[in-house]
């Protein structure tokens, strides 16, 4: 699989809309000295999406012929852009599949756009979650810190009905065996992680789970429930470096005020490799000649080649 010791990524190309393909041809060049990446685009939309942007396509751009096409409108949703998007991360994803690459790494997809294609997921875990079959865990974060989500994309009044022991203590153990780190804050999701059930009762599921999890490890990894608004205060944070939110921006909010630039995706508990960038398609600067940060994607790029160096 690897030649010339570079490993082989592809690389979803996201929505044609926003900055994904902006990302990809500012970073090939300083990507293809580490690695061998396979954009899964095909011609014609490459050279439209070059076009608009005013961007030569470098000579060394190897595509996956990702089908179909359809008239770009820069930041702006859409049905035939949301489509193709998912088109483009289903190639990546059987090219993982069938060993044609070590690895994938995906630029943003719009949400809005795959609603609009009928497309059934909420986001790029939720589909390989499906297709493998497996309780894949999304991981964001940086050297820094991670936070793992316990839920992701479902609306805030349903997180609460989704806490419970069981599910949440396979969660626990599944999220060990991945990082292995031996000290993992877990938090709560009252205000003040209940005050001891004044404020919710959450906390009695959680605080079994962590019991459980631990008890299952015979080592006292998980600790909390941590009380949410202090979890990633300054103290806090030397003590833990990695985190489990009970929902999305519990996790990811403070991540992204402290780190957005350089924090990236990882998927994890999952047969194949995927990072991913931190930011969503960003349509307000795309195709506008805007300073665009690819520190994400360099970063999503770099983890992707370090855990292929660890799975050999
Ligand atoms: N990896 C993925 O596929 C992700 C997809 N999304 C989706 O993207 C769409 C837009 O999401 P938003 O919430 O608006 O978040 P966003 O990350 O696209 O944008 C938030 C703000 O950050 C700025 N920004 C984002 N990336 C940037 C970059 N690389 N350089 C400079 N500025 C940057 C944007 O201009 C905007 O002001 C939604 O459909 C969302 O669900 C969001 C996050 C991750
Ligand atoms: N906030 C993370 C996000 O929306 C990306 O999720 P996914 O597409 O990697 O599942």
């Amino acid at each position: 699989m690897i030649e010339n010791n570079k490993p082989k990524i592809a690389i979803s190309i996201g929505d044609l809309n926003g900055i994904g393909i902006e990302i990809a041809f500012k970073c090939h060049e300083e990507i293809s000295k580490i690695c061998q990446p396979i954009y899964c685009i095909n011609n014609k939309m490459l050279k439209r999406a070059a076009n608009e942007l005013k961007i030569e396509i470098p000579e060394d751009f190897e595509i996956f012929k990702t089908k179909g096409e359809f008239d770009l409108k820069p930041g702006t949703v859409s049905k035939k852009s949301g489509k193709y998007s998912f088109n483009s991360f289903m190639d990546a994803i059987n090219l993982a599949n069938l060993k044609e690459v070590d690895a994938i790494c995906t630029l943003p997809i719009n949400k809005e756009s795959w609603n609009k294609a009928d497309i059934k997921y909420k986001g790029h875990t939720e589909v390989l979650r499906d297709y493998f079959g497996k309780h894949a865990i999304m991981m964001l974060g940086c050297s820094e810190m991670f936070v793992a989500l316990f839920t992701e994309h479902i609306p805030l009044r349903k997180v609460a009905k989704k806490i419970n022991e069981e599910d949440l203590t396979q969660f626990l153990i599944d999220f060990y065996n991945n990082v292995k780190s031996e000290n993992i804050g877990v938090l709560g999701l009252n205000p003040h992680a209940s005050d001891n059930g004044v404020l919710g009762d959450e906390e009695v599921q959680i605080f079994k789970a962590i019991k459980k999890a631990n008890k299952h490890f015979e080592k006292n990894i998980f600790k909390g429930p941590l009380v949410p608004d202090t979890a990633f205060s300054p103290l806090s944070r030397k003590n833990f470096k990695y985190f489990v939110a009970m929902y999305h921006d519990q996790g990811l909010a403070p991540l992204k005020a402290l780190y957005f630039e350089e924090s990236i995706n990882v998927s994890l508990n999952l047969p194949i490799i995927r990072t991913s960038v931190d930011h969503g398609t960003a349509f307000n600067i795309a195709y506008k000649n805007e300073n665009i940060n690819t520190q994400s994607y360099i970063n999503a790029i770099k983890e992707a080649i370090n855990l292929i160096s660890m799975k050999k």
